[in-house]
């Protein structure tokens, strides 16, 4: 009976990229209308912005796989019929809360499910990086290995302090894949101390603390007004001569025109990035002339089973959201 009673509502899935397995779960309770474009396609077959507000007017709820910005003219365009937006990720900078708020639409993210997968990407990036894999593959590219007992040689992980700015999901599995590497020390900061802190062995401090002390520093927070360049050349010169610092947040969090000049100059010892401002990054970006710092495009959350993770649990929460029943995982209820 549910079933035929949301059966004539509508509900859009932002990009052709989503899983299967969500489109099965929302297909069984809705009508869904899905972009035939990807998130990042070749150029004209994208997801726009003009594509998304097409597809948007009458419908009941909004599965936000891209990270087009939720705006007021979307939710205007939508109408008022619009109930809820689940955005399949685990940030949500991208949707603006303060207006879905006001307008009592209800919002889920899908945290936890992607925690391990994105924390195996910090621990690749944290190799990537201390290891020099940049530029060790150039050289096996143009066939000349520069690589010598004593030159071009990397950073250990063995003994070395690593700061975790953010010890939620995503900061607690990168501290759990890391305890087999002979960390030393592990150090975390955020607005409070976390109670999971303790069996992991991660100490609290303030962030200026963490900067100076960290051989690797991992940034794993939320992009939001306080977050934003947190990671300039303030709190770059902070940092020992030897840090790496590891970002799978949001591009934003860090100034990266701050840290081209720190890894150009040599003052920290080289970067790994899964995220950046803008995605893609242009191909003639400066930053990608930087031997010392090792870049992904934005694959946190890319495996098979965790975007399979991520869909269903979208859908879920639409289902939920739409039949009056809490959502699994809400950020606004
Ligand atoms: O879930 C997120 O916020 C991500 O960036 C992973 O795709």
């Amino acid at each position: 009976l549910l079933v035929n009673m949301t059966k004539n509502l509508k509900v859009v899935v932002s990009s052709n990229d989503y899983p299967e397995s969500g489109l099965e779960v929302l297909r069984e309770h809705f009508t869904v209308v899905q972009s035939p474009y990807s998130h990042f396609g070749e150029e004209g077959a994208t997801t726009n912005k003009e594509e998304l507000l097409k597809l948007v007017p009458g419908s009941s709820a909004l599965v936000w796989v891209t990270h087009h910005p939720i705006t007021k003219e979307l939710l205007d365009t939508a109408g008022p019929q619009l109930k809820m937006v689940a955005t399949v990720s685990a940030g949500y900078n991208h949707c603006n809360v303060p207006e879905l708020k006001a307008r009592g639409i209800k919002l889920a993210n899908t945290p936890n499910v992607l925690s391990s997968a994105v924390a195996e990407v910090a621990v690749g990036l944290i190799l990537g990086a201390a290891r020099r894999f940049t530029e060790n593959l150039e050289q096996v590219r143009r066939g000349v290995w520069e690589i010598s007992f004593d030159k071009g040689l990397g950073q250990d992980i063995r003994d070395s302090t690593v700061g975790i700015v953010g010890l939620g999901g995503i900061g607690q599995a990168t501290v759990k894949r890391l305890s087999g590497f002979e960390v030393g020390k592990f150090l975390y900061t955020g607005h409070r101390e976390k109670p999971e802190a303790k069996a992991l062995n991660a100490e609290f401090t303030t962030l200026d603390n963490l900067l100076q002390q960290s051989d690797f520093i991992v940034l794993a927070v939320p992009l939001t007004d306080e977050t934003r360049h947190m990671i300039n050349s303030t709190t770059l010169g902070k940092m020992k001569k030897n840090a790496i610092l590891i970002n799978v947040g949001r591009g934003d969090l860090v100034d990266q025109d701050a840290l081209y000049e720190a890894l150009k100059n040599k003052n920290i010892y080289a970067a790994g990035l899964d995220v950046t401002t803008p995605e893609p990054l242009p191909k003639d970006h400066k930053l990608l002339t930087l031997p010392n710092l090792f870049v992904l495009p934005h694959i946190g959350s890319a495996t098979v089973r965790t975007r399979n993770d991520m869909a269903v649990l979208a859908a879920n929460n639409v289902i939920n959201g739409l039949t009056g029943k809490p959502l699994i995982t809400p950020v606004l209820p």
